[in-house]
């Protein structure tokens, strides 16, 4: 038994367009009835689920006539539009069997990564739970452009886990686990257990089936996982039907231990959930001090500045070669940087004053990229 996942309090369950749906695209109604039995039984056990579900783009094909997944946004969209009702629908009768009410929740990638609105999404999640509700969460693919899409919904449901402070993440999918290699392969193994990046060394992590409905396949489910472990939360990844199974603590599946340690949240959503308003570009002594010595970002070591961003926004900090290792919050306006860049902070104040000896990213408001080289590896 998974000592974690039985007394986990607060559970974010994502699962998958192929999950829910026939191999035609309606929603299939017993999928969705036995996802919501294994889910009311936590409920009725004193758990607090989330559940993030996908399938509102293939609910809505068969009722538009279409036959296959759209490639354009607009086709999608209106597939969305047309799926999602019909999914919460679903939900809502298949909660109600067990005495359950639910709450549509739609979020754009904006929701959960700019602070004011991120504290709002909190807001209604907490009260829904206070309430006895289900949230049921899915992107608000109606209005969501392609530049601020997530598309799959693993990497929503890995923030939506970090914002609820949930004890637990289960990912359900179409495939019972994570696989050395192409499930469909004979010599392709599950992997029972993931500690840390080594354990996926041999690992080959793929797109989702071309066939299919789903998205990301492994690829954006892996990221969910590191993302979430990194938050201190574990992340038990399984096929759908076996969801009671994975919720009572059974070892189906994949289980990502959690990394023990939970980072600031404000630099977790600095480094997960915020996207870069611009880059600084930093010469390799400012490398190794940002990154190996853990230094403040001054503007001796900046070669370069890219973007239109104001004093508190959100940058990157890049080598030499643009590879990002960092991001911090900057302390200037990107139109004042130019003007500043090489030269000492002690020549600044003395020729700009005081003001100017200030740094360019103060350490406490940096947060190192997975990626960035350590100073054991240079
Ligand atoms: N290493 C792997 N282990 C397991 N599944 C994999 C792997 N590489 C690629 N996949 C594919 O990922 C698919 C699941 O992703 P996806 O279709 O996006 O599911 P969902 O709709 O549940 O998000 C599996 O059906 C499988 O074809
Ligand atoms: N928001 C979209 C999710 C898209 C999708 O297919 O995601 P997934 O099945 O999780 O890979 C929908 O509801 O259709």
């Amino acid at each position: 038994m998974r000592e974690e996942v039985t007394a986990a309090r607060r559970i974010v369950v994502k699962v998958g367009s192929s999950s829910l749906t026939a191999p035609g695209g309606d929603l299939d109604g017993a999928r969705v009835d036995a996802l919501v039995d294994a889910l009311a039984g936590r409920t009725a056990a004193g758990r607090e689920v989330v559940l993030v579900s996908s399938g509102a783009i293939a609910a809505g094909l068969a009722p538009l006539g279409l036959t296959s997944r759209p490639r354009d946004l607009a086709t999608q969209q209106a597939a969305a539009s047309v799926g999602q009702g019909l999914l919460i629908g679903r939900y809502a009768a298949g909660f109600g069997r067990h005495g359950r009410t639910v709450g549509q929740v739609l979020l754009t990638a904006d929701d959960v990564t700019r602070r004011a609105h991120y504290r709002n999404a909190y807001r209604t999640l907490r009260k829904l739970l206070d309430l006895g509700a289900v949230p049921i969460v899915n992107e608000n693919d109606t209005v969501a452009t392609d530049e601020i899409r997530f598309g799959d919904n693993d990497r929503l449901a890995a923030l939506v886990a970090a914002l609820v402070h949930a004890d637990l993440l289960v990912l359900l999918s179409d495939v019972d686990g994570l696989y050395t290699g192409d499930p469909a392969r004979p010599e392709s193994t599950r992997v029972a257990e993931v500690h840390d990046a080594t354990d996926l060394a041999g690992v080959t992590v793929g797109p989702a089936a071309r066939t299919g409905v789903g998205t990301g396949g492994m690829v954006t489910k892996v990221e969910a996982a590191r993302i979430a472990t990194g938050f201190g939360i574990p992340v038990v990844l399984t096929a759908a039907p076996l969801a009671a199974a994975a919720l009572a603590g059974e070892p189906v599946g994949t289980f990502f231990h959690r990394v023990r340690r939970r980072p600031a949240a404000r630099l977790f959503w600095l480094a997960h959930a915020t996207s870069p308003r611009g880059r600084l570009h930093l010469d390799p002594g400012a490398v190794q001090a940002v990154v190996g010595r853990r230094k403040s970002l001054l503007p001796a070591g900046i070669t370069a500045v890219d973007g239109a961003f104001n004093a508190g926004d959100p940058v990157d900090l890049v080598d030499e070669r643009g590879a990002p290792v960092a991001r911090g919050l900057v302390n200037y306006d990107a139109v004042e940087l130019p003007g500043l860049l090489g030269r000492s902070t002690g020549e600044l104040a003395a020729t700009l004053g005081p003001a100017y000896e200030r740094e360019v990213v103060h350490r406490d408001d940096l947060v190192l990229l997975a990626g960035a080289p350590t100073p054991a590896s240079g």
